[in-house]
């Protein structure tokens, strides 16, 4: 068999498993499927509870539940005043934030610098990983690269499949600490071996912060400016924790719940949020506007610029999947907080950078999808900029590759499933295990030669 014969025997074979696969529309409604876990009215259906964080989209007004601002809490305090708190007094917040969403409460000063501490301790890899793990098999998909590593670093734990408390907890600040490591070297790996260019593995500092860290370990000279890795930390508190029901945080609970190791958690949370409609979404976004500024001739004219949007719709430009990134979420509906919070550093940091006419274009975009998409799509409850939007376009600005938008989620993003995976293993002994109702037809078997 050559390669075409194989791939005509493939696609013959994947249009069977389309066509026998196909479970009549009908029935979901029939027997009343919650399809995408949510209900008629795109709620989700109740899996658990969560002290780790709470979101606002919608306010009960005589009665009526209606749409209103989007609001997010990490451990009762509001995202903007944390971001403001740390911003106004000019620190890190990513370690602080940290404390407070495994800890519940806000550090003091010696609390925060311990923790600091113990962070900066946990941050090295066992020797030769970077020689043995990383540089092998280098990947332009850094989060396939990640998986790959965390799950690799549970070979050099010889307690990797202990789920005590002080275990897990141990396990997790490690990966905390190391993920700033393992993306950024894995991004030169694939940058030295796929495009040719030098390999830079610096050590990283114990005395610097994480968004510090990354941007040393990044950059050749490991030189960046202190706004640089202040906005970098902002998006990094913003990305940290969105309750248990977003699909990397569901996936560890899904996979806490059966028992296994920290590293294997961590791995499954990794494959959820590199998809495109979740933390993939921030290479999208920037992906797409690529390919806009491509097909859109006048990128003023806002008319033009609708169109285009449409076609993204009808499918007809881009990935041609019928989505416009970075807009609409499944909770959020007038608007993502942290969204908003981006735009703000976003406008000034593009007059920096002498990048207005983008950060124009984008501001049209935000108005124009989500009228488009309403115009298109059956919208319970309004679609607004979510926070995928403008992070890519902060991340360009910072000079970070564009391979590393949807690690530096996960390199926040870790603390989150973290904390809901101490959540789990502390609150429900109850392997996760919902129905999936068969609409099979049973059938009589058939000897080989009878067939
Ligand atoms: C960190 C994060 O995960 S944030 C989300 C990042 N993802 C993206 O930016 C990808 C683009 N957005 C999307 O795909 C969706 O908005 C999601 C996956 C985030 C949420 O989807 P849902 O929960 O289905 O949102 P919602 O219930 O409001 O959608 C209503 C309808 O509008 C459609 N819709 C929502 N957002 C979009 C969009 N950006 N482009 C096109 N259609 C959209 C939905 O497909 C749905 O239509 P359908 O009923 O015909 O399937
Ligand atoms: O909550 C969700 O569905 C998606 C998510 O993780 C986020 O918005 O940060």
């Amino acid at each position: 068999m050559n390669s075409k014969e194989f791939m005509n025997t493939i696609s013959g074979l994947a249009q069977g498993c389309v066509e026998t696969g196909k479970i009549d529309a009908e029935l979901y409604t029939r027997y009343d499927v919650q399809r995408g876990l949510r209900d008629k009215n795109g709620n989700g259906v109740l899996a658990g509870l969560t002290k780790v964080s709470k979101i606002e989209s919608s306010k009960v007004v005589d009665g009526v539940k209606q749409p209103c601002d989007g609001r997010l809490f990490y451990r009762g305090y509001d995202i903007h005043d944390l971001v403001g708190g740390v911003v106004r007094e000019k620190r890190y917040g990513f370690e602080e934030v940290a404390y407070l969403l495994l800890f519940s409460k806000l550090p003091d000063d010696k609390e925060l610098a311990e923790f600091k501490g113990l962070l900066s301790y946990c941050r090295k890899l066992p020797t030769n990983f970077v020689r043995d793990v990383v540089m092998k098999a280098p990947s332009k998909d850094i989060m396939n690269s990640l998986s790959r590593c965390i799950l690799t670093l549970a070979s050099y734990d010889p307690k990797a499949s202990d789920i005590s408390v002080d275990n897990v907890l141990r396990q997790c600040l490690m990966i905390t600490s190391v993920m700033p490591m393992l993306a950024v070297y894995s991004y030169h790996a694939f940058n030295h071996y796929e495009r040719d260019e030098s390999m830079y593995i610096h050590r990283p500092d114990p005395k610097l912060s994480t968004a510090e860290n990354l941007l040393r370990l990044l950059r050749p000279d490991k030189k960046y400016s202190e706004v640089e890795a202040h906005v970098l930390d902002m998006a990094l508190v913003l990305h940290m924790e969105h309750g248990g029901g977003n699909n990397s945080t569901f996936t560890t609970h899904v996979v806490t719940s059966s028992g296994t190791d920290t590293y294997a958690a961590v791995a499954s949370a990794l494959s959820s949020l590199k998809g495109p409609k979740h933390g993939g979404a921030n290479i999208k976004v920037v992906e797409m506007m690529n390919d806009l500024r491509k097909h859109v001739k006048n990128l003023k004219d806002q008319d033009e610029v609708e169109d285009y949007l449409k076609k993204l719709l009808h499918k007809e430009a881009f990935d041609k999947k019928g989505l416009i990134y970075g807009m609409g979420h499944a909770v959020y509906s007038k608007s993502d907080p942290r969204a908003e919070v981006f735009k703000g550093f976003v406008k000034q940091l593009s007059q920096e950078k002498h990048r207005e006419s983008d950060f124009e274009l984008y501001s049209m975009i935000e108005v124009l999808a989500p009228k488009v998409i309403a115009e298109e799509r059956k919208i319970y409850k309004g679609v607004s900029a979510n926070v995928d939007f403008y992070s890519g376009f902060v991340y360009s600005m910072l000079d970070i590759p564009i391979e590393l938008f949807t690690p530096i989620f996960a390199i926040a993003r870790i603390v989150g499933w973290s904390a809901h995976r101490i959540e789990e293993l502390i609150n429900v002994d109850k392997i996760i295990r919902p129905a999936y109702m068969s609409v099979m037809e049973e059938a009589e078997y058939v000897p080989l030669e009878n067939r």
